[in-house]
């Protein structure tokens, strides 16, 4: 790796990284042990690992870089396996130019490894900072932060099947022999300051044997072998794509077809972040709250069916577009439902909108006491308005009721703003032909039946009704 590496581990811990409020690891020592994993933590989210492995300067940072600069909605923690060399005994470094270090022994895996887990389980680590030139890390170590997207870079981070069981994808930079030499030689005598002979003789001795006998073998385990590395863009998009799309999955998505989750960005988790918070405003709550709902909405009716259209332009040209759906209607469970008919009527001009009242008798036990809905409702695609999905009891007597008035099962869209996964079962179970869009999945739910980490009453904050939602408008 040249310093160009070591620049863009730095740029990557700045501009990707969101400072995380995690407790400071004392020192890369100080071995963690993997904590028994709690339901909560469980259920959070992990970073998806991807490993980028391939000969010496067969363009793997340049991979790297450009899968980071495509993926800037996401925080990404770039770590390199060269960090992780073993520092040069002073007999060792007397006779350097003997020391193989392209071989795996080379490595300090088991502290890579152990680095690496930490990170998986949303742990900040302190990576050792080797320096290519004293041959041994130096002071401080390196902090990376938590991130969505780890990539694990290094000639021989598939040797070991401990660390290729941590990736979720594993990529394999595919290039030329002939060229992977020449830019070795000219990175090796320009950034290094090596003479040629000493070059080929460490190529020829340490570098292709390495190669041909540990770095190809560990082709077979790659999901993506790409030739000509940074150079083919249509493979980093496409691998870029794929990481989006699965980041953008939760796993209950992958179980449930007809769950959607709308795509995760830094704006969407900054409003999110203020909604949750419970010192915010009661203003800001709704302010952010309707910006949310307004995205879900928006995401719901791209769910409805549509019909091709062409229309006229003014210059005379043919576009060939879709109109939309046109009997719709939307239903809210009242109260917290009610909070975003507005988002609903914005986007649908003179939409009809019935309602649903649900009583909560104690904790754990729902019973309709009230509907009035459109009488034609049974022809008609409907949009279920609830921004929360707790125990599903709610919403499991709202679409029940819809059903009994003949409404089919897989027209109605339920929108929301946080779904607990308990919820989720029960409805996906019992209608698992009525669709779900929501914007995040929690944790779960407490001993009260209320979602976690979720943002306290919903329909108290939005309208103002308690008194412990304590941040005031003036602030
Ligand atoms: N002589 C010498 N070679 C070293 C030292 N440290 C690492 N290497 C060499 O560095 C190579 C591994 O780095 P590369 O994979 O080429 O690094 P890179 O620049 O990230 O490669 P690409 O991004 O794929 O172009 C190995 O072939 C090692 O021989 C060192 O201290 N001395
Ligand atoms: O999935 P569940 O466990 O049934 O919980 C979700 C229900 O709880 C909330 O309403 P709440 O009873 O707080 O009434 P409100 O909307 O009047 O505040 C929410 O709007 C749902 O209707
Ligand atoms: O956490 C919860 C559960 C039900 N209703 C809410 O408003 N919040």
């Amino acid at each position: 790796m040249g310093s160009d590496s070591i620049d863009l581990l730095q740029t990557s811990i700045k501009v990707h990284f969101s400072g995380l409020h995690l407790k400071e690891l004392q020192g890369r020592h100080e071995k963690i042990e993997p904590r028994a994993a709690s339901t909560t933590e469980t259920a959070q989210r992990q970073p998806f690992i991807i490993g980028v492995a391939g000969g010496a300067s067969s363009g793997k940072t340049t991979v790297c870089n450009m899968i980071i600069d495509q993926l800037h909605d996401q925080r990404v923690a770039l770590v390199n396996q060269e960090s992780f060399y073993y520092d040069l005994t002073g007999q060792e470094m007397a006779l350097v130019h003997e020391y193989n270090f392209d071989h795996p022994d080379a490595f300090d895996t088991e502290n890579l490894l152990y680095s690496l887990e930490n990170l998986k389980h949303g742990r900040a680590i302190d990576i050792p900072n080797y320096d290519l030139k004293a041959q041994k890390s130096v002071l401080p170590a390196r902090r990376v932060n938590p991130a969505d997207v780890v990539i694990l870079e290094g000639i021989l981070v598939f040797h070991d099947h401990r660390l290729r069981d941590l990736m979720n994808m594993k990529i394999f930079v595919d290039t030329d022999a002939d060229l992977r030499l020449s830019r070795r030689i000219r990175r090796d005598i320009l950034e290094k300051g090596r003479d040629i002979k000493t070059v080929l003789d460490q190529y020829s001795k340490f570098v292709k044997p390495a190669f041909d006998d540990f770095i190809l073998p560990t082709k077979k385990y790659a999901d993506i072998i790409i030739p000509r590395g940074g150079d083919n863009h249509v493979a980093i998009d496409l691998i870029v794509q794929h990481i989006q799309t699965k980041l953008g999955q939760h796993q209950l998505c992958k179980i449930y077809p007809n769950l959607y989750v709308i795509q995760l960005t830094f704006q969407i988790r900054g409003m999110h972040t203020i909604i949750r918070d419970a010192q915010t405003t009661k203003h800001d709550f709704v302010f952010y709250s309707d910006r949310l709902i307004r995205l879900v909405v928006e995401h719901g009716l791209g769910h409805l069916p549509f019909k091709e259209k062409q229309v006229m332009t003014p210059t005379g040209s043919v576009y060939t577009g879709v109109e939309f759906c046109k009997r719709l209607c939307g239903i809210s469970v009242i109260r917290s439902g009610e909070s975003m008919e507005n988002a609903l009527r914005a986007c649908c001009k003179g939409i009809k909108i019935g309602k649903i009242l649900i009583h909560r008798e104690g904790d754990n036990g729902q019973q309709l006491i009230y509907h009035n809905l459109p009488k034609d409702i049974s022809d008609r695609h409907v949009l279920l308005l609830d921004p929360i999905l707790g125990t599903g009891n709610s919403v499991v007597q709202a679409i029940s009721l819809l059903l009994e008035k003949g409404v089919d099962e897989g027209n109605i869209i339920f929108l929301n703003l946080i779904s607990a996964p308990q919820g989720v079962h029960v409805v996906c179970q019992r209608f698992p032909r009525i669709k779900i869009v929501t914007s995040e999945i929690e944790q779960g739910l407490n001993q009260d039946f209320r979602v976690i980490p979720g943002m306290g009453e919903f329909g108290d904050r939005y309208f103002g009704t308690d008194d412990r939602y304590c941040g005031t408008d003036d602030d």
